[in-house]
Parts: structure tokens; sequence; C-alpha cells
């Protein structure tokens, strides 16, 4: 006897978020390592843009943005909304440092540095996902540019969500002649961001992950190049692309600020390190006086998630969580410059 029912009942669960839950979970370390044991980063599916007269106008209070205070890309555009004077024109949720199977989940506000959901009240991250899209079948990444209105995310890609909050907002800006990302400057700042991405912004991961003696040297050897190609670029100049604070600054700081407490060790990217390069450690204690900055940068947050949530690399999950030697270009060396200056 044939059973119809079978397949039928095997199609539904295929299609329940509760299979593609613990299907992205199982498979969330499988599939971003390739053949050869590297760490193969996906592109971000939600790619709209804010902009008069489109879909998605320019509107204050109108959209949210969902971060980590842990994760880089993220906080490229907390550091952006910060600088513009956005941060009455769009909200802000910050999920807790850790992300374990379920992915980035939110907390109580007792959590210090935590922001609940407070348009939707939901607990985790996959949630705003499936809510704009019942279907997704993508990872669960922040950050997320979030609207109100129609409930659906607008954009998960930090590089142009920090665009957006450079150009777009600006009649609700507090800052709007801010400008990161001006007109004479974009072809370097292009081309700074190009290398910085994918030979530090990503290299650190393309190391960190890596699951082969050969990729793990390869990119460990970029990273360090790339930290090197920095340094020199900033030997004759105040910022990466001259007198002027630009998006590559911002781009590249959130990686340098955590280079010596997390990625020269969890990562293993321990060729070269921030303080030992003269003048990557000038202009990163200049960018870090910067209170709107200084206020964005939460040690804890990033410790906390590197060690403890990527059990892979560091099963055990212990980490160095005083101040230590090793932090100092990033704290103690910040606090010190900043008492005695
Ligand atoms: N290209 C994205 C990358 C975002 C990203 O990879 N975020 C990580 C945190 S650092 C994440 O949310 N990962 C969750 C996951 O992969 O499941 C961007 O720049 O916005």
């Amino acid at each position: 006897m044939k059973r119809k029912s079978a397949p039928i009942a095997y199609c539904k669960l295929l299609n329940c978020s509760y299979f593609k839950m613990s299907y992205m979970s199982l498979n969330s370390i499988k599939d971003i390592i390739g053949e050869k044991g590297d760490f193969q980063r996906k592109s971000s599916v939600f790619r709209n843009t804010i902009s008069k007269g489109g879909p998605f106008p320019p509107e204050a209070d109108r959209y949210h943005l969902y971060i980590s205070l842990a994760c880089p890309w993220a906080h490229r555009t907390l550091i952006v909304r910060n600088l513009k004077g956005l941060d009455h024109a769009i909200g802000l949720s910050v999920v807790h440092y850790l992300m374990l199977e379920n992915g980035w989940e939110f907390a109580n506000s007792d959590v210090p540095g935590c922001i609940p959901d407070t348009v939707n009240s939901f607990k985790m991250v996959r949630e705003l996902y499936f809510q704009s899209d019942a279907n997704y079948a993508g990872r669960f990444t922040v950050p997320i540019l979030y609207d109100k209105k129609t409930k659906c995310i607008v954009n998960n890609e930090s590089s142009e969500i920090i665009r957006m909050f450079n150009s777009e907002f600006n009649e609700f800006a507090k800052n709007p002649e801010l400008d990161m990302y001006p007109e004479a400057l974009r072809s370097s700042i292009d081309e700074i961001n190009a290398r910085v991405y994918d030979g530090y912004n990503n290299g650190v991961y393309k190391a960190g992950f890596a699951t082969s003696q050969q990729a793990y040297e390869e990119n460990a050897k970029l990273v360090h190049d790339t930290m090197v190609w920095v340094n020199e670029i900033l030997s004759d100049r105040k910022y990466l692309c001259g007198d002027a604070l630009t998006e590559a600054d911002i781009r590249l700081f959130t990686t340098v600020i955590r280079h010596d407490p997390v990625y020269l060790v969890h990562f293993k990217c321990n060729l070269v390190a921030v303080k030992d390069l003269q003048n990557l450690s000038r202009w990163v204690k200049l960018i870090y006086q910067n209170e709107r900055v200084q206020e964005t940068v939460n040690m804890e947050h990033i410790k906390k998630h590197y060690y403890m949530s990527h059990k892979h690399i560091n099963p055990s999950a212990v980490c160095m969580l005083q101040r230590n030697p090793i932090d100092v270009t990033v704290l103690a060396m910040l606090i010190n410059y900043l008492s005695t200056d």
C-alpha cells in the first residue's frame, strides 16, 4: 500500500520555521567553511535603500537599528548613528553578547549594555528575519535596519547602512554637515575600504575560522600585511584619507579596537599587535578620544562574545576578563592617554 501522507507531511515540515531553525543551527559552522578549510562569508540578503520618493523614505522615528556591541560590522553602524546625531530619530536595540545555538538573542535591560526589542518584543533576532520573509533561509546576522511601518527588514549590510545614515537622514541629524563619504575622497575611500575589508575586517575571521594550516597561515599573513600597510598610510596623515575623518576610518577602527584583546589571541592573528604599530596606535587613540565613539566601545561585550560564543575554537570558553597587558592598546593605553594628555 502506497502511503501518500508521508511526503506531504515531510514537505510541510520543510516549510515550517522550526525545521529551518534547526537546519540553520546545525549547519551554521559547516556551511561557511570551504573545501580548503577556508572561511567564506555569505553576502547579506536585504539590500533596500532609504531614499526620498522610494518605498522607504527618510522619516524620523520610523526606522530601528538592531545591533550587537560585540560585532564589528554592527559597531560601525552605531558609531555613524552617533556621530551624525541620529539617536533621537533612529531607535536602537542591543542583543546579548552570547551567540549560541539560537543565534543572537535579546536580553532584559538588566544585562549591562543590552537593550530589548522594544518594537516587537521578540526574544531572538531570527524572528525579525522570519517576520520579513517567512521563507528566509539565510543567516541571522546583525546589524539590521528595520522599518517599523511595514514591519520588515530594510537592509542588513553594514556598509550600506552607514552610507544611508551619512546622507539620507540629514534633515533630522544633529550633525548634518558631517560627510563621511565626501565626493572628492570617494575613490580613495573605496580603494582603502576594499583592501581593509578583505585583508583585515574579514581577514581576521578568515584566519580565525580556518580549519587548514594553509588557509590559516595565508590569512594570518594577509592580516599582518594589511595592518602594516595601513600603518604606513598613516605615517604622513591624521586620518586614512587625509585631514578629515571618513567612513574608511570607522570601518578600520572597529577591527583595530578588537585586535589586541581578541583577534591576536582568539583568532591567532599574532604576527603583529596594534600596540607595536606606532601610527596605527596614534590613530586609534585619536578616534577613541571622541566621546560619541568612546561610548560605543563595550569591551565586556566584545571579549565575552568572542571567547564564549565560538566553542569550536575555544571549547572551554575561558578568557581573561580583567584588563590585562595584552589589552594595552585598547583600554589601558587609551585610558592612560586620556588622563595624561
Ligand atoms: N556583511 C555583513 C556581516 C554581518 C555579520 O556577519 N554579522 C555577524 C556578527 S559579527 C552575525 O550576525 N553572525 C550571525 C551568524 O552568522 O549566524 C555586514 O557587514 O553587515
